[in-house]
């Protein structure tokens, strides 16, 4: 495998909550312009491993980090690393979808606009650019002074993706994005991210297999804090190796 094709590579990590070890010495890298889908039973840890690649575990009281993270080859936990600009690389999508109580275009250009741009030339740009990758500007491009709360739940999480996609990052974090979401809007979501991943590298925690095994391109399992098994979706699917891996994915446990 060559190196550059990979945008995040960790090494040896482990992340105490307090005296609780959530994550066991993992050792994995995540493909650009990839969907890797991450799974395993509730408490493996697949949330925390998620939150250390945009350091929101920092937000935590009493959390250790040891090990190492990379993001394009540069250590994102050494000191001279902003966890504010990491966060404009490194954008996290989460289960229920969180639009800010103000209007739909200040919740697209929120990011651009606690950067500093004022240029409304700029912000209208990113607002159609993010809102058009997000395949939501047909729907919502009369009401982007509509208060954000007042359209669906699964248009609120397309205008969070644009939220999102407007700082331009490099990696998409999302953790069980469309659980809270109806069947059509879930599929919404899903076509959404596969043509994302043109641009973007994604990282989808998800409990619901369909979902890994038609959306990614890798998936990982986790159990107890600890990688188990990694590799291509099919394989995992298919033929995994582990027999823990096997009787998760059939639904024997978890
Ligand atoms: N803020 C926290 N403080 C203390 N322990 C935590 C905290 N967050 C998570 N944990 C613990 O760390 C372990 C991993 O939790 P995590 O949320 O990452 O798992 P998960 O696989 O995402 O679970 P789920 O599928 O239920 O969301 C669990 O034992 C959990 O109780």
């Amino acid at each position: 495998m060559s190196e550059d094709k990979n945008l995040i590579s960790i090494r040896d990590l482990h992340l105490y909550y307090g005296k609780v070890e959530a994550l066991k010495g993992v050792t994995m890298d995540f493909r650009k312009n990839e969907i890797t889908a991450v799974i395993g039973p509730s408490g493996c840890g697949k949330s925390t491993l998620l939150k250390t690649i945009n350091r929101l575990n920092d937000l935590v009281p009493d959390v250790t980090v040891t090990g190492t993270v990379k993001l394009n080859g540069k250590d994102i936990y050494a000191p001279s690393m902003n966890a504010v600009d990491l966060r404009k690389e490194v954008g996290m999508l989460f289960q229920q979808p969180n639009p800010f109580p103000f209007s739909i275009y200040d919740n697209v250009t929120y990011g651009l606009r606690i950067s500093g741009e004022k240029d409304k030339a700029v912000l209208d740009e990113a607002v159609e650019r993010s809102l058009q990758q997000a395949a939501i500007w047909d729907e919502l491009k009369d009401r982007l002074h509509d208060n954000a709360l007042s359209v669906s739940g699964g248009q609120q999480q397309r205008i969070c993706i644009a939220r999102v996609l407007a700082t331009q990052p490099k990696v998409i974090l999302m953790d069980e994005p469309t659980s809270a979401l109806d069947p059509i809007s879930s599929d919404k979501i899903e076509r959404t991210m596969l043509k994302l991943k043109e641009d973007y590298t994604i990282v989808i925690v998800t409990r619901n297999m369909q979902q890994a095994s038609r959306l990614s391109d890798r998936t990982a399992f986790f159990l107890g804090g600890k990688l188990i098994e990694y590799g291509k979706t099919k394989d995992i699917f298919m033929q995994p190796e582990h027999k823990e891996t096997e009787d998760y994915i059939s639904g024997r446990f978890g």
